[in-house]
């Protein structure tokens, strides 16, 4: 175990120490800001690689949200908003899975600064490592959450990396799997972290437990998130939880076959939207981040028919074996391409479907019939207006010349001179319209009331 790295300028952690850029051993206590406060602990999980992979199939039992910049995520904890800091605990949130509780025992004897850690937030990030996934430096908030924080790295090795924006000092801290990290103090506080795309080789899994601030923790909402954290969350398919990320058979039947072919689309993911909420109605499907985009890559192939594509991680046998059978998009880092079978995508992987039966046919339908009432509204204004026209004619009526002058006309009105007995059906539209065989004084043509021409003119 290694107490309190000393800190840096271009530099690596290595051992206890941080090292230069040409070798030079570092101490973190002498830079402008002090690299001070950063514990690693290796190897944190005494059943190795078996229970390394035995927490990932328990963790992924658990449904992943969208995060930013191409992570998934699982929170068990209190909902912040940081901005007007208040605090509230969801009704979902029963306390933490018990992999994770585990975990966390293990933890908790690796260092002294872990005494009286109490974690109120637990929270799984998987990064994609086929999506550019990264996490941009930052700082974790310092309302909320308290001076310590515990992160567990999984599945691939990365790379930390600190940021000291005065002085532009940068520490990097390669984080094997399996291994954990302590942050606090100084490194907490006036360093940044994240962790560069470059540095995600592979689908990185990190579980970060956090404790709260003192003044939070005293707060009743404090108590009561610290109180649910000691409860034990039943794993979705315990029944205790409705959701889950495999779909239901009729659930599955809203996939459908809509698009055709193997043509692969020259649609650039890298620059989406990061981290687009997921809204849609189905409560496994979560929409890819450039839904839009993947939209109109869909429109192109199968014209208009795929209107709602969705993501899903595929991760459940029958639901893979049915998917083997569909066409697909599979997104890889720079091209979303059509495919039928999942060769292409690998299990476990995000991939992108459409849903295209009932929810759009419905709204199809819907569209149709709107088009309908506003044609029909057109129709009858369009009539009304003609109607009212005719009626203003007097002795002059317009149209093609022929017929009885109420018919539609949608070309130039031309008055033209005829006096002389109604045409036929000029009754219809009252007693007074017709004056083309009264005295040149008072024949004339009026239309909307405006009078237009007279014989006297
Ligand atoms: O992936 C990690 O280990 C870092 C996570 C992190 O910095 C955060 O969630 O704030
Ligand atoms: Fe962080």
């Amino acid at each position: 175990m290694c107490r309190h790295v000393r800190g840096i300028q271009h530099m690596i952690v290595a051992g206890c120490w941080l090292r230069s850029e040409d070798g030079e051993r570092i101490s973190g206590a002498d830079l402008e800001v002090p690299f001070e406060g950063l514990e690693l602990f290796h190897e944190v999980l005494p059943g190795g690689e078996d229970m390394e992979m035995e927490i990932l199939a328990q963790l992924q039992a658990w449904p992943w949200q969208p995060s930013q910049s191409g992570r998934w995520k699982q929170d068990f904890g209190p909902k912040a908003n940081f901005k007007k800091q208040q605090v509230k605990i969801p009704e979902t949130w029963k306390g933490f899975p018990s992999w994770s509780q585990q975990l966390l025992s293990n933890l908790l004897c690796r260092s002294e600064t872990l005494r009286s850690f109490e974690a109120v937030e637990c929270l799984s990030l998987w990064y994609d490592a086929d999506r550019g996934a990264n996490h941009a430096l930052h700082v974790d908030d310092l309302w909320l959450w308290g001076d310590r924080i515990l992160g567990v790295s999984m599945q691939s090795a990365s790379v930390f990396t600190f940021y000291d924006p005065a002085n532009e000092a940068v520490v990097r801290v390669p984080l094997p799997r399996r291994s954990a990290y302590l942050i606090s103090g100084r490194v907490r506080v006036d360093w940044q972290h994240g962790l560069m795309a470059e540095d995600i080789s592979g689908p990185r899994v990190a579980i970060t437990f956090r404790e709260l601030t003192e003044a939070v923790a005293s707060s009743e909402l404090g108590q009561l998130a610290l109180e649910r954290a000691k409860l034990v969350a039943c794993r979705p398919d315990d029944g205790s939880e409705s959701r889950t990320d495999c779909p239901t058979e009729s659930q599955e039947k809203a996939f459908t076959k809509k698009c055709s072919g193997s043509e692969k689309l020259d649609v650039d993911v890298d620059d989406c939207a990061p981290g687009q909420a997921a809204r849609d109605s189905l409560s496994y499907a979560l929409l890819p981040p450039d839904a839009s985009r993947v939209r109109r890559a869909c429109k192109r192939i199968a014209s208009g028919a795929c209107l709602h594509p969705l993501a899903l991680i595929c991760n459940d046998r029958s639901l893979h074996n049915f998917l083997a059978k569909q066409h697909y998009i599979c997104v890889s880092n720079s091209h979303i391409c059509i495919k039928r079978g999942l060769k292409g995508c690998q299990h476990n992987k995000l991939v992108l479907f459409f849903l295209s039966l009932s929810l759009s046919l419905w709204r199809l339908l819907l569209l149709l019939l709107l088009v309908l009432v506003v044609l029909v509204l057109l129709v009858h204004a369009g009539a009304g207006a003609t109607l009212r026209m005719r009626c203003g004619c007097a002795g002059v009526y317009a149209g093609t010349g022929a017929g009885t002058g109420v018919e539609a006309n949608l070309g130039k009105t031309r008055p033209h001179l005829r006096g002389g007995d109604a045409p036929p059906g000029v009754d219809v539209l009252g007693p007074d319209v017709w004056c083309g065989n009264l005295p040149p004084q008072h024949r004339g043509f009026v239309a909307l009331g405006v009078p237009i021409w007279s014989p006297s003119r």
